[in-house]
């Protein structure tokens, strides 16, 4: 179910199925499929569509002379742009470039006006693939500046030149990557394609096998999320019901000054399906939610914590009454979910995390780059630089299932499986979102969902939401936290409906 590998993983991959098949058949079978992608870009008749390849020094460029080659065979009309390698190249890469020459295309100079002025169908993106060493630099930085200025469609092979396939990260300070808009991934999926910067440069992600015999993937440790992951956890209400039988949410939040963010996670539990949901307050809590009169709005210190699934942190503050909160919190048995000031508590005292460490059923935490970087004692570069080693290195020091947010949100277990989510888009760049994120994982908890599968289907709904109202025009401009939550209820709903037992 959408395994994602590592460039280490994928070279075993290759290297072994390389030894049964005759020499310069994978690189044939990729220069192939990258044909294929490229023709689903062109108009029906090829013969108008002017394509310009780029062809780097390695492999990566023989996938592109031999894509080139396929697509001049089919009456495109080709200009190579060809980086030779600085020494000797595989020989497949030099069976590619023969291929490439005695074909139709056409092998041009690096002229960046040219580029820029030329009414291009398409550009294939072959200069990089796994072998990026260091940032793309002087002619090549120009030359990916001008293919990010056009408007045709960019096809990248394998993954888009100048982004780390492991992290999705743009390599180098201040470093550059061709901005694609389709990618056609060899061997298997990579996480770079899916977080950090890669959702925004890969574009669309098509894998292509490259018929590579299914006995050479080791199981994976880390896939794309979906909803075979959580489904079995959908379930149909049963008419001899009632309130008690779906759960209670606490939400532990709302220092004074900050009572929307509790109310904002406590509203979204209630619309996800919780039975009884309390809107906690450190101090000065308000009489009630008038504009969702169902919550129960108390004050936290005389709360009773063993009575429900806990959700702290939104709006919490850092008071010593919020870090005995969180202490209370963290000693009661209940399923609970810390978020948002419950985490910038925790990185400040390490007794807390100590205790957290020991919980015997374990936690769930919701960090933005931020917050985890406080709790492992990083930046907030050096967790961007790496989401996934970062959500899993905070899995494992805190025995905590980890949601690390941003833009495809990683999930890391403490037994080093992490997930990266694929709904969502920048809509959800707004205040609040996160309070309803908390909210509805804990209301999931509250309705006796384990914790791994509430923090996937709870980051998948919440990205879904977001999705479909993008989708009807309510953002990704200006959309609100509170919008989310009547979304989310619908999402939710049919994902019951299609899945539910
Ligand atoms: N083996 C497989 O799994 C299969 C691989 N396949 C394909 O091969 C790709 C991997 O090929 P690869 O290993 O040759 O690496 P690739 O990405 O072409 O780059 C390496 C070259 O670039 C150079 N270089 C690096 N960074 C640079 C920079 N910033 N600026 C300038 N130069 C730079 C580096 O030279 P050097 O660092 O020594 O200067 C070297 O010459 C893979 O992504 C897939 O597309 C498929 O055919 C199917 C099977
Ligand atoms: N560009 C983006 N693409 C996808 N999801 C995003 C993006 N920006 C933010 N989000 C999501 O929105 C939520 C923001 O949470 P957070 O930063 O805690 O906000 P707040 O504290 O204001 O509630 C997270 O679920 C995050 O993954
Ligand atoms: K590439």
């Amino acid at each position: 179910m959408n395994p994602l590998y590592s460039c280490a993983e994928i070279r075993a991959i290759e290297e072994a199925a390389a030894a049964a098949l005759p020499d310069g058949v994978l690189m044939q079978r990729a220069g192939q499929a990258g044909a294929n992608a490229a023709l689903d870009l062109l108009p029906f008749s090829t013969a108008k569509a002017r394509v310009l390849v780029l062809a780097g020094p390695g492999n990566n460029g023989g996938d592109a002379l031999e894509t080139a080659a396929h697509l001049a065979y089919a009456g495109a009309q080709v200009s190579i742009l060809h980086f030779p390698p600085q020494s000797i190249s595989s020989t497949e890469r030099a069976v590619a470039l023969q291929r490439a020459q005695t074909s139709d295309a056409r092998f041009a100079e690096l002229d960046l006006a040219e580029v820029a002025g030329t009414d291009w169908t398409l550009v294939v993106d072959g200069l990089f693939g796994l072998g990026l060493q260091r940032p793309l630099a002087g002619a090549l930085r120009e030359l990916a500046l001008a293919v990010n200025g056009l408007t045709c469609s960019v096809l990248a092979l394998d993954l888009p030149s100048g982004l780390d396939a492991d992290t999705g990260a743009i390599v180098g300070p201040d470093g550059v990557a061709i901005h694609a808009t389709h990618t056609a991934t060899f061997i298997g999926n990579k996480p770079g394609l899916h977080t950090c910067d890669g959702r925004d440069y890969a574009g669309l992600v098509d894998v292509a096998r490259l018929d590579i015999d299914i006995g050479h993937f080791a199981p994976a440790r880390l896939h794309l999320n979906d909803v075979k992951f959580f489904s079995r956890h959908l379930r149909s209400r049963v008419h001899n019901s009632h309130k008690g039988s779906y759960g209670n949410v606490a939400v532990i939040g709302g220092a004074r000054g900050m009572s929307g963010a509790p109310l904002l996670a406590a509203r979204t539990a209630l619309n996800s399906g919780a039975g009884r949901v309390y809107a906690l307050f450190v101090e000065d809590p308000l009489p009630c939610d008038s504009g969702q009169p169902e919550l129960m709005c108390r004050l936290a210190d005389d709360f009773d914590m063993r009575s429900s699934t806990l959700v702290i942190g939104p709006g919490l503050g850092a008071s010593r009454l919020a870090s005995a909160l969180l202490a209370r919190a963290i000693a009661s048995d209940s399923a609970l979910l810390a978020d948002a000031d419950a985490l910038n508590l925790l990185a400040a005292e390490p007794a807390l995390q100590a205790a957290l460490a020991q919980r015997p059923g374990g936690c769930v935490l919701t960090p933005h780059p931020l917050e985890a970087a406080r709790l492992l004692g990083a930046t907030i570069a050096e967790v961007q630089s790496d989401r996934v080693g970062a959500a899993r290195k905070l899995a494992a020091k805190l025995n905590a299932n980890v949601v690390l947010k941003g833009s495809g949100t990683v999930i890391a277990a403490p037994n080093g499986d992490a997930v990266i989510n694929t709904t969502g888009n920048p809509a959800l760049a707004s205040a609040g979102t996160g309070d309803v994120l908390s909210g509805l994982c804990g209301s999931l908890l509250a309705q006796g969902w384990p914790l791994w599968e509430a923090a996937l289907a709870g980051v998948w709904l919440h990205g879904m939401a977001a999705d479909v109202l993008v989708t009807e025009g309510s953002g990704p401009i200006g959309l609100t936290a509170s919008e989310l939550v009547p979304a989310i209820r619908v999402a939710l709903n049919r994902m019951v409906q299609h899945h539910g037992r």
